[in-house]
């Protein structure tokens, strides 16, 4: 399996007691966490990047240990090759486009030199058009935009796997539709795992992966069967 997670974690906060308790497994190149608010999908997400330490469990991405409570593996975050995109894209408001792109060539393992990483980052802009803006501040920029900037700084690391946290949640509905499509599109391109948390129904729909229903913590259902291959991307659904 690519992603083998199987993680317990106890909080509390005030009078407040939450308990994650999930397992899954998956090969395909589109998981898609699915829950309602509270549920404990970014928790998940957070543990497997390692900004969460599990009670107990194992985190597995494509056949690497990245945490294992049994053992006492627990790689840290910039270790796990793993790019995590937050809600918000946590864009550096001080960097432009481009340098907020080439923070993610000098963050990670990859230590390019200064011609190489030029190099890296204009191929990055113009996989994602971003060559007119280049030199913008994330305050000039759309929120597609801004969205694009941070999925080009996550593969900039060329991560195993991407975590996208409610990747569309900020847009307005049109452009929510179009970044659904980009990105399915940008998958094709790219070669891409995938690990998305939603709580909203269009992006199962949209994403048409491998969805994983969370809620209260635990593992609601495996609401459709692991697929080795998530198939041929959907051309069906149009933007709203
Ligand atoms: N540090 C913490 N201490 C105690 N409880 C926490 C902590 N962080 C999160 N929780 C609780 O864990 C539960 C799951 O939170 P999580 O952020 O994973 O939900 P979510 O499914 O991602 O929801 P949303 O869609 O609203 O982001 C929530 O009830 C939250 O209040």
């Amino acid at each position: 399996m690519t992603v083998d997670v199987a993680i317990v974690k106890e909080l509390s906060a005030d009078d407040r007691r939450f308990t994650l308790d999930v397992a899954f497994s998956s090969d395909s190149r589109r998981i898609v966490l699915f829950g309602p608010s509270g549920a404990g999908k970014s928790l998940t997400l957070r543990a497997i990047a390692g900004l969460l330490t599990p009670d107990a469990g194992h985190i597995r991405v494509r056949n690497r240990v990245l945490f294992d409570a049994s053992t006492g593996v627990d790689l840290a975050p910039r270790h796990r090759q793993v790019a995590y995109l937050f809600q918000d894209y946590a864009l550096f408001p001080h960097l432009t486009v481009a340098q907020n792109i080439g923070f993610g060539l000098t963050s990670g393992l990859l230590n390019p030199s200064r011609r190489e990483r030029g190099r890296a980052v204009a191929h990055w802009l113009d996989t994602f058009e971003l060559r007119g803006i280049a030199d913008s501040y994330p305050a000039r920029i759309s929120g597609g935009q801004r969205q694009r900037v941070a999925l080009a700084r996550a593969l900039a690391s060329e991560p195993g796997i991407v975590l996208l946290d409610e990747p569309f949640a900020a847009l307005d509905p049109a452009l929510r539709g179009r970044m659904r499509r980009e990105l399915r599109e940008l998958q094709a391109r790219l070669d891409l795992q995938l690990l998305v948390i939603t709580h909203d129904p269009d992006d199962v729909d949209a994403l048409d992966g491998h969805t994983i229903e969370i809620r209260d913590g635990r593992l609601w259902e495996d609401a459709r069967p692991p697929a080795r291959d998530a198939g041929p991307l959907r051309t069906d659904i149009e933007p709203q």
